[in-house]
């Protein structure tokens, strides 16, 4: 069970006199629940066409994309997309952006705001469920769009770049915050970023792609977020001679990518 991507191509037809783009080449990914799949490599390769694909945006030119034995063939309330920019309501305040996805399945406001409440607590944004969206910082927005894509309670939750427009320091705390709730709740997650440390850190399996066409070059096995979740500190994980290997390792790849197509 989980989802189940096999053989898939996805060609993206001539227009406006440009020529057909072949964005993806026969993958296969399976991602099953518990897992932390991220998704690497240098621009172009086809990461977004891989996320869109699944949330059911796109359909594949060849090939099946399955979750839970059932054919994927459009968006879903079991998978919930965060995106970098989060496509908050700014007008409406933290709990009625959360449970907006609630509110459009017609569920009373009382049960609503119950299940919005648990996920902005668990996000630590508790004593602001009050306030107005644009009043928060980008790194407390982000964090509104997870509890928002959490509180569907989605079997499988879909990251692109979520994290890509925060302050360094900012940006590893919500790495940390992540991974916490993704060991709470359980969810398969699928993550792409462009940061080789974030990858490493964060994922239990990092898929590192290549483009033209867009393939999966590179598979890894990660033990780096169990690390930390059993207890040691983000720094010193990351700091570890075993996370420095394979960060030159991955980085050696993208850098020969991105020289290849320059
Ligand atoms: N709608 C589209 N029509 C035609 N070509 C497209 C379309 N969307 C993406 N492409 C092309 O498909 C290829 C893969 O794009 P995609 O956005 O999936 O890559 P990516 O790895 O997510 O890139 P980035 O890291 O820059 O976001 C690229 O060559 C891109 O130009």
């Amino acid at each position: 069970m989980g989802l189940n991507i096999a053989d898939v191509s996805v060609v993206y037809p001539a227009a406006d006199g440009r020529p057909p783009v072949e964005a993806l080449r026969r993958i296969d990914l399976s991602v099953e629940r518990d897992d932390f799949v991220v998704a690497l490599g240098a621009s172009g390769c086809g990461k977004s066409t891989l996320l869109n694909l699944i949330a059911g945006f796109l359909s594949p030119t060849s090939g099946s994309i399955m979750l839970d034995g059932r054919p994927v063939d459009g968006p879903g309330a079991d998978r919930s997309v965060v995106f970098q920019k989060h496509a908050l309501m700014p007008w409406l305040d933290v709990i009625d952006n959360v449970a907006f996805g609630l509110m459009l399945r017609g569920l009373p406001e009382a049960e609503r705001h119950a299940t919005a409440g648990r996920f902005i607590d668990l996000l630590g944004l508790g004593e602001f469920r009050r306030s107005k969206v644009y009043k928060l910082s980008g790194g407390m927005q982000q964090r509104v769009g997870i509890a928002r894509a959490l509180t569907c309670d989605p079997r499988l939750l879909l990251m692109d770049e979520p994290l890509g427009a925060l302050d360094a320091l900012t940006r590893e705390k919500a790495q940390e915050l992540i991974l916490r709730i993704w060991h709470e709740t359980g969810k398969a997650v699928f993550f792409i970023t462009h940061s080789v440390e974030e990858a490493l850190f964060m994922g239990t399996r990092l898929i590192v792609m290549s483009p033209r066409p867009g393939r999966i070059a590179h598979r890894f096995d990660l033990p780096f977020s169990r690390q930390f979740l059993a207890g040691a500190p983000a720094r010193e994980v990351k700091a570890s001679p075993e996370f420095i290997r394979l960060r030159e390792e991955v980085l050696r790849i993208i850098f020969a990518d991105e020289e290849a197509a320059a």
